[in-house]
């Protein structure tokens, strides 16, 4: 009889374990916490490597990220590596939906490729500090003066240095199952530069994450690499052109590999 009282006790935990909510807040919590950790063990790493900032710690980055997705029950489908075959300098944009992205990216990052991000992410602490030192180039999103002024300075140094850049050229994070219309710089450094444009999409991630509704399952996601767009000849004329050229390409890639997802296919909680 004594024992009984016990039932609702040992329910409880069980209830809040099979409860989506409460595997969305365990996943999320685990994710932040994981890459705090990794970054901190990278840290050392990159700076006896490399002795400080440089692009070529994104290799080791990459390297130490690559088993978050089975963590978290991601699966990836690449589609279109040949695209990434182009020697020399470009400019990679992608959509964003979440911060679940990295996984995706890291699948993927070529070699000497950083990003550009938000300025506020150098405060994410151990994250930040990886972030800095991966050559990351920051931008303050509500001053266009001076993030114009730093992606100008970000298209004479992928000259000079080779480097690659992604950026998400919806300028934040969108999960409204659409793309948002695209912000210009990415464009207009690719155009600065005379590099080319390479487009990447990732399919939602509806089926499996939705950050409302409090739900984080198993899921795959497709990434689909475009075929690279020229901007040769191009100048800042051309820019508004080639920015609904991109997203046009982008956008159907987007619907099609989207209604295509295939439903989660690991262990799947609700
Ligand atoms: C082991 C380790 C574990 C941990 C491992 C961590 C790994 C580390 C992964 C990190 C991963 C990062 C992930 C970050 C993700 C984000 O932080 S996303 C947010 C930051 N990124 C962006 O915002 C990029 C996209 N935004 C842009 O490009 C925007 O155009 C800008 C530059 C911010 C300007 O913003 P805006 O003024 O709101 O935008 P917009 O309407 O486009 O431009 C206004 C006018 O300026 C003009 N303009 C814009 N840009 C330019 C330009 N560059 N030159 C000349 N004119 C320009 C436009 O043409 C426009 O003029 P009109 O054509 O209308 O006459
Ligand atoms: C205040 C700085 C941001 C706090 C970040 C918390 C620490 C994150 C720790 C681990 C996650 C690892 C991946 C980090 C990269 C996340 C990049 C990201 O997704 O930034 C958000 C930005 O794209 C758009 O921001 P808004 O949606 O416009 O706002």
């Amino acid at each position: 009889m004594d024992v009984l009282w016990m039932v609702p006790l040992l329910l409880i935990p069980l209830l809040m374990w099979t409860s989506g909510a409460f595997v969305f807040y365990f996943k999320k919590f685990f994710y932040v916490a994981w890459m705090m950790c990794l970054a901190l063990l990278a840290i050392p790493l990159c700076i006896l490597k490399s002795g400080g900032r440089d692009v070529e710690n994104m290799r080791l980055i990459r390297s130490l990220v690559r088993h978050v997705k089975y963590l978290l029950g991601l699966r990836f489908e690449v589609s279109g590596w040949e695209h990434l075959q182009t020697e020399g300098p470009y400019v990679i944009i992608s959509n964003h939906q979440s911060s679940l992205d990295v996984l995706g990216l890291m699948e993927i990052l070529p070699d000497r490729c950083t990003m550009i991000a938000k300025k506020e992410l150098i405060y994410a602490g151990t994250v930040g500090l990886i972030c800095w030192l991966g050559g990351i180039v920051f931008i303050n999103r509500k001053k266009t003066s001076d993030a114009k002024s730093v992606m100008a300075d970000a298209a004479e140094t992928m000259l000079k240095d080779q480097i690659r850049l992604w950026v998400f050229p919806e300028g934040t994070r969108n999960q409204n199952g659409d793309l948002l219309p695209f912000k210009k710089g990415a464009f207009h450094l690719a155009v600065q530069a005379q590099v080319p444009i390479i487009p990447v999409v990732f399919s939602s991630y509806r089926s499996f994450y939705l950050r409302k509704e409090k739900q984080f399952k198993s899921g795959t996601i497709r990434l689909k690499i475009l075929p690279k767009i020229e901007t040769k000849g191009l100048t800042s004329d051309d820019v508004s052109d080639l920015c609904d050229k991109s997203f046009n390409v982008m956008h159907s890639a987007f619907l099609e590999t989207s209604s295509s997802v295939p439903q989660s296919n690991g262990p799947v909680s609700h």
